[in-house]
């Protein structure tokens, strides 16, 4: 019954036969919902198939749509979409964008540099009193125009009533319980069309799409696409996956509305419309779609669907109350936007490359810092492997075309700085071998030689909030007063046992022999394998690493990936309990000597291999007076921060980032990439952003062109 449409980066689309769920047994109606509740749950989209639109009604639909495409632009000027109160009308080409984007200055910033190639007419719920649809004169081809969209947006808004009560009876409720959200079709049919392009323009204006990554705002969208392909979807990865058309298929997709509806029981997920896959000559044909946009009753009131706020507590949100935190996908917000929103203010500014921001998925803070380390360097090489080859670079070893920015919240940037420093010495990570004394024996800044030659190359290291130098004392006075002597005790018996779980944590590790030193790639190893052909096995040297050695030439990209790892808010300001199951990996705060040895190895990468480092620390403003607490013997100085901050400036680059509104350090750094709660946001993005493009505006960057990208 069920099959993936779409099956790569950890993103299963799941195609359903949605004829079982409207005709079938109440076995295979209630197998057929789940199916559908899964695919929602999970990649956000489902395909379905066995629906009541027959081919040739499908085809008559782009047919006509692409008739009224075709009348004069003037002629579709004089039915223009005015608000978005009435959404109906037709909107020219460089209207819209689709993004992510917040901020209108940021939005039109993006419009203006890479608008979207596309046109479309929004048509409403015929009748709604005050907004009528605005139709075109029906003469010639368009006759019969009107009634061909009104029946089409009939049949789309039962569909959408029997898609809803498929997740009702998925989610185990009263199967016509959205149907008095749904009865009434507030909903919005759209026609698109993608003219044909020149393929350079793609390659001209590097980021330039056919549609920009978005999520839908509504409850769901029924997506009807043609044959030519080019729709995406976001990956838990972050990265974009065709969303290869199937015939006689709709895909559809759950919006923001019902995500927020369903307690994220649901999820909305970040789609785009690139060029579709190649094809010959100088141009991509035309595209069309068909979308119909749908939502509850507008005049309905909504609350929680029932089942999915039982469910709630127990699930996990990201270090405000589970009880063990991974770090992931979340980190940079919901759906890494604080990353997506960095990467489209970092394109607009570096026009010559292609910008990707890419999230780390989901890893444990748990174990050794190490084997994290190891970790997220495997992954990292597999990405930039991937740009590497789609990008037919020929020695990406010794030119690559890929400069990568690492950016790490908390934690998240110690792995990060572990990451160059280990890409730049040439030394294996070592797992955790100095783990059970503590006393920071391995890496020092040793006057033995950088290796430039690093690959990945990684341009910069930029943190948020990173304890570099651990955290400050005033996070256990003032944000747990109520627990003062616990966390007091705790603080202390912290430094006190890291060395024995230190050492229990490093037993089980496996030793890292087989593990290829990435350094060690050379040029003359990517010759002798440049005309095999991609993923060929190999003898020696590129070995694993056969599916690089592909011809042609360079093409500039910068790859955003990140390192993430929160700690758990409750628990840092509870008490430390959590601290024995974490410790292996956050003890390493604890080690003073191992910290500043870190800094300094940095110091040394920026000053001597030109590797960006900066650390944007969170620092309480106005919401908080700043308070003198003795703790400790200590007493805390008034600028309230969650990080150590370095006596001296040779430290790096430390540059604060207030939060008026926080209350306490640990809520500032759990919500330093939440607009609504850091008033801070918007600095903070162009503070990460100006950074980026400082580091990156070399001679790489100068040298990149446009033609690189053909
Ligand atoms: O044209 C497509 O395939 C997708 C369009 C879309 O995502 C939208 O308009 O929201
Ligand atoms: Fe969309």
């Amino acid at each position: 019954m069920e099959s993936a449409a779409v099956k790569s980066e950890g993103l299963i689309i799941p195609l359903i036969d949605f004829s079982l769920f409207l005709d079938g047994t109440p076995e295979q109606r209630k197998e057929t919902a789940q199916a559908i509740l899964h695919g929602f749950q999970t990649a956000g989209f489902v395909y379905l198939k066995g629906l009541p639109i027959t081919s040739e009604y499908r085809k008559y639909l782009f047919e006509t749509s692409a008739k009224y495409f075709k009348l004069p632009i003037e002629t579709k000027m004089s039915h223009c979409w005015t608000t978005p109160e009435a959404n109906r009308g037709y909107s020219a080409p460089g209207r819209e964008k689709t993004t992510s984007l917040i901020d209108p200055e940021d939005v039109k910033k993006l419009r203006d540099a890479v608008p979207d190639l596309k046109e479309s007419l929004e048509i409403g719920r015929e009748g709604e009193p005050g907004h009528p649809n605005i139709w075109p004169v029906e003469e010639g081809e368009l006759v019969g125009f009107k009634k061909t969209m009104v029946d089409f947006h009939d049949k789309c808004k039962y569909l959408h009533m029997e898609v809803m009560r498929a997740i009702a009876v998925g989610l185990g409720i009263e199967e016509h319980w959205f149907d008095d959200f749904t009865d009434v079709g507030d909903n919005t049919l759209r026609l698109l069309h993608y003219p044909e392009v020149k393929k350079d323009v793609f390659t001209i204006n590097p980021g330039q799409v056919r549609a920009g990554a978005h999520s839908d705002y509504g409850s769901i969208t029924l997506l009807f696409q043609d044959a030519r392909g080019g729709l995406q979807v976001q990956s838990p990865t972050g990265v974009f996956v065709d969303a290869t058309p199937i015939e006689d298929t709709c895909v559809v997709n759950a919006g923001d509305l019902l995500a927020r509806w369903s307690n994220d029981n649901i999820k909305s997920t970040i789609h785009r419309v690139v060029e579709p896959p190649s094809v010959d000559g100088s141009v991509y044909p035309a595209r069309y779609s068909i979308a119909y946009f749908c939502n509850p009753n507008f005049k309905s009131h909504i609350e929680a669907i029932p089942s999915t706020y039982e469910a709630e507590k127990d699930r996990k949100y990201p270090g405000i109350n589970s009880g063990e935190y991974l770090g992931g996908e979340d980190t940079f917000g919901e759906k890494s936007e604080f990353a997506q929103h960095l990467a489209a203010l970092i394109a607009a500014a570096l026009p010559k490359v292609d910008v990707q921001a890419v999230t780390y998925p989901k890893y444990e803070t748990r174990g050794d810092l190490y084997r994290c380390v190891s970790r997220f360097q495997d992954w990292l090489l597999e990405r930039v492997i991937d740009i590497e080859v789609a990008n037919g670079t020929p020695s990406p070893t010794v030119d690559p075309s890929v400069r990568t920015i690492l950016i790490g919240h908390s934690m998240g940037g110690i792995v990060a700085a572990e990451t160059v420093i280990s890409l730049t010495t040439d030394k294996p990570i070592p797992h955790g071998e100095d783990g059970a004394t503590g006393t920071g024996r391995r890496r020092t800044p040793s006057p033995e030689a950088l290796n430039s030659m690093m690959f990945p190359y990684i341009q910069g290291v930029l943190a948020f909030d990173t304890p570099f130098l651990g955290i400050a004392p005033g996070v256990v006075a003032h944000g747990a007063e109520n627990h003062y002597n616990s966390a007091a005790a705790a603080w202390t018996q912290l430094s006190g046992l890291s060395t024995a779980f230190w050492g229990s944590g490093s037993k089980d590790q496996s030793p890292t022999s087989n593990k290829q030193p990435v350094g060690l790639l050379t040029a003359a190893e990517t010759d002798q394998t440049k005309n095999d052909k991609p993923n060929a096995p190999k003898g020696s040297g590129w070995g694993n690493w056969g599916k690089i050695a592909m011809v042609a030439g360079a093409a500039g990209a910068v790859a955003a990936g990140s390192a993430a790892a929160y700690m758990n808010r409750e628990q840092i300001s509870t008490g430390w309990s959590w601290v024995s199951s974490h410790l292996a990996f956050v003890g390493c705060l604890t080690r003073g000597e191992e910290l500043k040895n870190r800094v300094g190895a940095m110091v040394r990468l920026n000053r001597e291999l030109d590797i960006g480092f900066a650390n944007l620390y969170t620092r309480l403003g106005k919401a908080s007076a700043p308070k003198h607490v003795s703790m400790v013997g200590t007493v805390l100085g008034k600028d309230r921060t969650f990080c150590n901050l370095p006596s001296k400036l040779a430290a790096g680059v430390w540059k604060e980032a207030i939060n008026d509104r926080a209350t306490d350090e640990t809520g500032a750094h759990m919500t330093m990439f939440q607009a609504k709660e850091n008033p801070g946001y918007t600095r903070l993005s162009e503070d990460a952003k100006d950074l980026i493009v400082a580091w990156s505006k070399n001679d790489w960057y100068e040298t990149s062109t446009r033609d690189d990208l053909e």
